[in-house]
């Protein structure tokens, strides 16, 4: 219990994000899927995986071996098979709809998509009458009517009174979702208070209405108004919305039975958003909190935001050794790029800066955390950027041939612009060329020679040549024991 509420108190906002978004994301995929085969053969795959776990846990090695090559075999078949079906379920209409939409919602807006198309056939002036019969059987009342076994859509509505449709005259019955009966012909109403611009139409309509519990929906051809009757009244209606609404009441049977149906529908997706929630939450605690490992590694430091009139002359340490801790499965997929040690030079001064490697230098992937950090702290000397004028000298190796001595050397340029760290160059007070030997001088002569610059940190300034040359004279030795006149200076070789 103890265990569970520390666990609880490590929770931060950022995990409960990740589990609702994962929830949501999983309900979703449930909402667009669930009736599609794709989405039985999905959980199919899933309770697979479930098995091949127990099984590995059970130290089952074969069956969990062969469930786990099945379930990855499946997953790609699930794709190919299945690829039209996962296309339909993903094409929504818009953004929204496929973020939020539901099949309740679908559902609603099929009365008012019947409500619409009486509206556009009205614009395109397409007369239309359109029964939706009550409780009562209209068979006494209406006369020569053509079956018809369709599903209401838009398109069929129009095409059914489109004025070249051999079945475009007298009235379509519409049951449900389907329309049973087209051409049909409807008693005509005998009422002489009706508006004289009322034709055979809307007397049609009437006449229905008033001798059954029918609603009829009628479009003028010649106004384009929608008007509906129902019992002793007919009148015109401005708006698809109310139209829908009107449809809505009158279909108070499927009515009760779509309040039901949401119902349950709606306890369904509750269900479902609630089992979303608690596997997102059971597989986060399982990837995030399961079988904590220990692990050590060593990450180079990244000397950031240096200050640009400093040059870093020194740093203690290159790298760091880290000794992590987090769930077994996000330490195994932790990727050497996910772990930065970065120390911050933004307000180094010039000299030694000590650095402490806290929390906040290193970056780690989420749900991994640091036990240990060795060095704790790194120091860092920086300089400021100088020149400085330093002779060259020649760097003579060997020695001359027994019967010459050195005269006279002359170094072209004598002294080099040397540019770098302050305190480094105020240690420099000769540059030295590439070795020259000796033993190879027979004569006077000139020599080109590269400079070393040493340290490594220093360069040679922009205007600088990268060689100097050597002008040297020879003479004949008088007696050949004669030490050589020149001094050169003592090195290797
Ligand atoms: N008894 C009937 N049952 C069903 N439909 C009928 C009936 N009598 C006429 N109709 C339909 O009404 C059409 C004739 O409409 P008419 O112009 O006479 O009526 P209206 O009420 O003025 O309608 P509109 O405003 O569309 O012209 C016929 O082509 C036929 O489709």
């Amino acid at each position: 219990m103890k265990n569970f509420l520390n666990i609880l108190l490590t929770i931060r906002w950022q995990d409960l994000v990740d589990i609702l978004v994962n929830s949501y994301i999983l309900f979703r995929l449930y909402v667009l899927f669930r009736h599609t085969n794709a989405f039985r053969i999905l959980v199919g795959i899933a309770s697979l995986w479930v098995i091949q776990e127990v099984a590995a846990s059970l130290g089952l090695i074969l069956t969990s071996w062969a469930l786990q090559a099945i379930t990855a075999a499946a997953a790609i078949i699930i794709i190919v098979v299945f690829r039209n079906e996962i296309r339909t379920a993903l094409q929504a209409r818009n953004l929204k709809n496929f973020l939020w939409g539901s099949p309740l919602m679908e559902k609603t807006s099929a009365v008012q998509l019947l409500a619409d198309t009486f509206f556009q056939m009205g614009k395109k002036r397409m007369g239309a009458l359109a029964v939706f019969p009550g409780k009562e059987d209209l068979s006494e009342l209406v006369h020569g009517g053509i079956p018809w076994d369709g599903r209401v859509s838009q398109e069929m509505l129009m095409s059914i009174f489109w004025p070249r449709n051999p079945v475009h005259d007298g009235a379509a019955v519409i049951e449900g979702d389907k329309i049973t009966q087209v051409g049909v012909l409807l008693p005509l109403s005998q009422r002489t208070d009706l508006p004289t611009f009322y034709g055979t139409r809307h007397r049609a309509a009437a006449g229905l209405a008033e001798r059954s519990d029918a609603l009829v929906v009628v479009v003028s051809e010649e106004r384009g108004r929608v008007s509906v009757a129902k019992q002793q009244w007919i009148r015109p209606i401005s708006k698809p919305e109310e139209v829908a609404h009107l449809l809505e009441d009158h279909l108070g049977t499927d009515h009760e039975k779509d309040v039901n149906y949401r119902r349950r529908e709606m306890g369904k997706l509750t269900l479902a958003a609630l089992l979303s929630l608690v596997i997102m939450t059971a597989v986060w605690f399982g990837f995030t909190r399961g079988g904590d490992t220990l692990i050590a590694v060593d990450v180079p430091i990244e000397l950031v935001n240096r200050p640009p009139q400093y040059q870093i002359l020194e740093t203690s340490a290159n790298k760091v050794h880290l000794q992590l801790h987090g769930s077994s499965a996000l330490v195994k997929s932790m990727r050497p790029e996910q772990i930065n040690v970065r120390i911050d030079l933004s307000k180094a001064e010039e000299g030694r800066n000590v650095f402490a490697l806290t929390q906040e230098s290193i970056q780690l992937p989420p749900g991994v955390f640091f036990n240990a950090v060795s060095p704790t702290t790194v120091e860092v000397v920086l300089d400021v950027p100088a020149t400085k004028s330093v002779p060259v000298q020649v760097d003579w190796t060997g020695r001359l041939p027994d019967d010459l001595i050195l005269t006279e050397v002359q170094v072209i340029p004598s002294e080099v612009q040397v540019v770098g760290g302050k305190t480094i160059l105020k240690d420099v007070h000769t540059l030295y060329t590439t070795p020259v030997r000796l033993g190879t001088i027979t004569q006077s002569g000139e020599l080109s020679v590269p400079i070393i610059v040493s340290p490594s940190s220093l360069k040679l300034a922009s205007s600088e040549n990268e060689r100097v040359r050597i002008l040297f004279t020879v003479a004949k030795r008088a007696a050949p024991t004669a030490p050589p006149a020149g001094k050169p200076r003592e090195t290797a070789g």
